[in-house]
């Protein structure tokens, strides 16, 4: 029987580990995967839905672009700029054979800027669509959109040259004939490659939404152009890529409204959001870091950031159903739905235990990453061990209490788990 909850447990924690890591790529593998299952069925779609289909992503990203100025994500907005222009040039442009000179040579340009551009807004700060940054992009597309007109169209044998250097095509391919499976020249090939696999690494380490979007949203546009003769991909994958910008967009602004910025739990709207549909049957456990007015004294603000990120990862683990929030300050909330208090102590004293036998390792000063939200505690390089400790209020929801009520009493039984010495959980 131990051996057995031993086996679920460890299963749960992996199974839970997993569903974490993962979360930020939700989005960028449901475009990849939605594109390349959707793309046989587009051949079938009738005349009708294929026009809509054509003119869908031109709504879609008009709609980004502005949502992303309004709600200050740039670079997802940038993005949209982007997707929005490549699309057009196709639309407009290339809808011609690709084995003449002129028109090849468009379309290998644009094969390799497109997605290099998604590869430079990947790297860029979050600022508004409408700054120096976001200018400064619309210059650098417009330079590459000049360059190639002038270069294609006023520098003699120019197209004939760059489709000769670029001749190569990987996988054997004839690159007069242009129907084939894999239309990006080698040398493009190779750099795609290249920085995809960089983009792969850093979004592995950063595992961040919008950067793991990008960086599908790249690959989208690299796959377009690669399998340019398979009827209405650019429509197809382009919409998919205005869609996955527009819900990492939507997904971002939740997160601003609701998650806490310092420790990542979600927050008080939160909190009170859950407590409008929580039913009648819970309760609320108010969680306080002890002393940490003489813990930021003695040790500094920043390293204070460092153990309230603790803190919150601790209280974060918390079992039986429960869910952490930060209150504000150096408060946390745990919500049992449909649990008695009792039910719920026994994982609060759990939750208690871990963070006070937490060997918390601070580092002086100077020795501080420069990196803000690199963890500082429980490394090597740190040199004094401390320890913290959480006092918790516990309240069952009473009949005709309404959540504020329900609060305030988890407030008072926190108050007394205070005077009763702290690092205890008084109901
Ligand atoms: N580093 C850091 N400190 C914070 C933050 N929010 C609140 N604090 C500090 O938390 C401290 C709370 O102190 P008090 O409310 O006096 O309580 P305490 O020192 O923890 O004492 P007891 O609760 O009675 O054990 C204050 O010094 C605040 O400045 C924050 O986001 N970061």
């Amino acid at each position: 029987m131990q051996a057995t909850l031993s086996f679920l447990s460890t299963f749960y924690q992996l199974g839970h580990s997993f569903w974490s890591a993962s979360r930020p790529w939700l989005i960028a593998v449901c475009l990849l995967v939605t594109a390349v299952l959707l793309l046989p069925a587009t051949g079938q779609l009738e005349n009708s839905h294929q026009v809509l289909l054509k003119y869908l992503p031109y709504g879609l990203s008009i709609i980004v672009i502005l949502l992303g100025q309004q709600f200050v994500q740039g670079r997802i907005a940038m993005a949209a700029v982007n997707l929005l222009i490549g699309y057009s040039i196709i639309q407009l442009h290339l809808q011609a054979p690709l084995n003449q000179d002129n028109t090849r040579a468009y379309f290998t340009l644009l094969s390799f800027y497109w997605p290099l551009n998604f590869f430079i807004i990947y790297w860029l700060p979050e600022r508004k669509l409408i700054s120096p940054l976001g200018c400064l992009l619309a210059a650098v597309i417009s330079l590459q959109i000049a360059s190639t007109y002038i270069f294609v169209h006023y520098v003699p044998d120019y197209a004939q040259t760059l489709n000769q250097y670029l001749a190569l095509y990987p996988f054997g391919q004839d690159p007069e004939d242009f129907m084939g499976n894999w239309h990006l020249p080698l040398a493009s090939t190779l750099t795609l490659l290249i920085i995809s696999l960089v983009l792969l690494t850093h979004t592995l380490i950063k595992r961040d939404r919008s950067h793991c979007v990008l960086f599908a949203s790249m690959i989208a546009c690299t796959l377009i152009c690669a399998s340019f003769d398979s009827n209405s991909i650019s429509s197809l994958f382009s919409s998919l890529i205005a869609c996955a910008l527009l819900v990492t967009l939507l997904f971002n602004s939740h997160d601003l409204a609701f998650l806490d910025e310092l420790t990542g739990l979600p927050g008080r709207r939160a909190l009170m959001n859950e407590l409008k549909h929580c039913g009648k049957h819970y309760c609320i456990v108010m969680a306080d870091i002890d002393f940490f007015k003489k813990f930021n004294d003695t040790h500094g603000h920043d390293t204070g950031d460092d153990v309230l990120r603790v803190v919150a990862q601790e209280l974060a683990k918390v079992r039986g159903g429960g869910t952490a929030f930060r209150y504000g300050g150096e408060e946390f909330t745990l919500l049992f739905k449909r649990k008695h208090a009792e039910e719920a102590e026994p994982f609060i004293e759990r939750i208690r235990q871990d963070i006070a036998d937490y060997p918390l390792i601070i580092r002086d000063q100077e020795n501080r990453p420069k990196i803000k939200n690199k963890r500082s505690l429980k490394s090597k390089a740190s040199t004094t061990q401390v320890q913290v400790t959480v006092s918790f209020g516990i309240a069952q929801r009473q009949a005709e209490q309404r959540p504020e009520d329900v609060m305030k009493s988890a407030d008072q039984a926190l108050y007394r788990a205070k005077e009763q010495g702290r690092n205890c959980i008084a109901v």
